[in-house]
């Protein structure tokens, strides 16, 4: 059996252990990198890009639609072959070359098959044929192994053969009826494509839609995907599935009554990919999410044993794993130069914004751009906070902008401190507003000096202005 000996070992591909592996690398140390699907992960297959590529084309042909004039000349209907082939380009076709080209280019060395912990420091690599490939890392192993679908054990439901966000996100054609069960970011994102490439689309949000943005944003969310004709049925929950012989399927509801689909997506979260990373080789519990400590180490296991990105269920999205990424493999550099690892608030090698500022964009129509804490978190938290809303249709660069354009913008301040500790902004193209809002709160812009950034006329920035005129001076 060969052995192979690294500094860094990273067990997972995806965004986060490509870029704990570059950042180590980068550093001077050697960096081995085991996959055991395609190098690039969730994320650019059947995540972020074709999700987003699925999405894109009917938001373009809807902010036409909205401008009289270009209204006129965008007559036509959306072309889904060539919406679906976008997709496929942005999914490199299913094919991982260019990654690994990157990879190679990187100098980190790409090892591939199932990657399991046999030990402290050493990782066993089983390949397609069988074969195994031991390697030891000097300093530390890194799981980046990120997670995979949820399915519930609702009767019936697995073999009726649901899609994930895979199937969705890689969908060959649309089809004509589409359930999804759960209306979180995954099931709201593919109601609204869904709907948009012609499915008739069912959305059960048991627990209502997007329940963990501001309750205004998934008010504006449902009330679109309403007039888009998805039926919304919140409060809606599936208890049994079955698929008949023609390929239908029946989804029988908790308060009676059933919905028939050609498809049906389950969308109610996610779940560690951990079950068979040989944790138990140390002493873990295969299966669960790893909890780690403020520098990424995991709790309960030797100081060479680190998990970031998904696994770690800190954030689950890819910006903030690569946060995580970038922290930890200079923590690892550090470290292996005798240095110790600056992981105070907002330390080189903290991961702070994880628990104050984490953005996200949720790419419905309209789109929910937030950063921060919500009204509610705030005050859960025990924060003196003031909300201030602004109707964002009534800024002059918004009415440029999009015929009749809807939407509002909430800024939540820490009255103790005059800082701003949340944002969200619902509304057509809000998505690129949001990094101002990242800045203001990581960098615990005061209110007064906010004052002095003054917004161009007439953008739809300019709810700066007005979000701070309504809170006074
Ligand atoms: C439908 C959908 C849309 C999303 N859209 C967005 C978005 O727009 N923006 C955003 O920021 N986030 C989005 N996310 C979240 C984002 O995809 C994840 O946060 C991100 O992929 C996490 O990266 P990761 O590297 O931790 O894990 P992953 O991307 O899951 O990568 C982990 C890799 O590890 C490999 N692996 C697992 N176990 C082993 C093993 N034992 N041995 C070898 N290899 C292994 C896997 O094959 C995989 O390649 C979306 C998620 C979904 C489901
Ligand atoms: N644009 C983006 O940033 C983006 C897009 C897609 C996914 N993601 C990430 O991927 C992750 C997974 O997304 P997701 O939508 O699967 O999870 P989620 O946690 O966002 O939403 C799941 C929803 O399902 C509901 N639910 C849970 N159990 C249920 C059940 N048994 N029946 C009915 N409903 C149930 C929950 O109340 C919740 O609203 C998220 O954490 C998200 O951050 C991000």
């Amino acid at each position: 059996m060969p052995i192979s000996e690294y500094d860094v070992i990273v067990i997972g591909a995806g965004p986060v252990g490509e870029n704990v592996a570059d950042r180590v690398v980068r550093g001077g140390l050697t960096a081995a990198i085991v996959e055991r699907e395609l190098v690039g992960g969730e994320c650019s297959y059947w995540a972020c890009m074709p999700t987003k590529a699925l999405l894109r084309s009917a938001a373009a042909l809807r902010a036409a639609r909205q401008v009289p004039g270009a209204r006129e000349a965008a007559t036509g209907e959306l072309d889904v072959a060539a919406v679906l082939g976008r997709r496929d380009s942005f999914a490199s076709n299913w094919k991982d070359d260019g990654q690994v080209s990157w990879l190679e280019s990187a100098g980190i060395a790409l090892f591939r098959g199932q990657g399991r912990i046999s030990g402290e420091r050493a990782v066993e690599v089983t390949g397609a044929d069988g074969t195994t490939t031991t390697l030891t890392a000097r300093h530390a192993v890194v799981v980046a192994t990120g997670s995979s679908a949820l399915v519930p054990d609702i009767a019936g439901l697995r073999d009726a053969r649901p899609w994930t966000s895979r199937e969705a996100a890689s969908a060959k054609a649309v089809p004509g009826r589409l359930v999804v069960i759960g209306a979180g970011v995954v099931g709201s994102e593919m109601a609204t494509a869904f709907a948009a490439l012609g499915s008739s689309v069912t959305l059960l949000a048991r627990d209502g839609v997007l329940p963990q943005a501001e309750p205004f944003a998934g008010e504006k969310v449902s009330a679109s995907l309403t007039a888009a004709g998805v039926s919304v049925r919140a409060g809606a929950e599936a208890v049994a599935v079955s698929r008949d012989a023609a390929g239908t399927v029946h989804v029988t509801l908790a308060e009676g009554g059933q919905v028939d689909a050609d498809e049906i997506l389950v969308a109610i979260g996610r779940t560690p990919n951990t079950q068979d990373i040989g944790l138990d080789s140390i002493g873990l519990e295969p299966g669960g999410w790893l909890a780690v400590d403020e520098s990424l180490r995991v709790l309960d296991a030797g100081d060479w044993l680190y998990a970031a990105g998904d696994v770690n269920r800190r954030v689950l999205l890819t910006h903030q794993g690569k946060y995580q990424a970038r922290a930890l493999g200079d923590a690892i550099v550090a470290r292996a130069g005798g240095e110790p690892a600056d992981t105070g608030a907002w330390g080189r090698h903290a991961v702070t914004a994880d628990e104050r500022a984490v953005p996200q964009v949720v790419f419905t129509d309209p789109e929910i751009a937030s950063v921060g804490l919500t009204a509610a978190a705030a005050q859960a938290a025990g924060l003196r906070t003031r909300v201030v809303d602004y109707d964002l249709g009534s800024v002059a660069g918004a009415s440029l902008h999009a015929e009749g354009y809807q939407g509002q913008a909430r800024m939540v301040v820490d009255e103790d401190r005059r800082v701003i500790v949340g944002f969200t902004l619902v509304g057509p193209d809000v998505a690129e507003l949001l990094h101002a809002a990242t800045i203001a709160i990581v960098g615990e812009v005061p209110l007064d000096r906010l004052w002095h950034a003054v917004p161009s006329y007439p953008t739809v920035s300019e709810v700066w202005l007005r979000l701070l005129e309504t809170y006074g001076r």
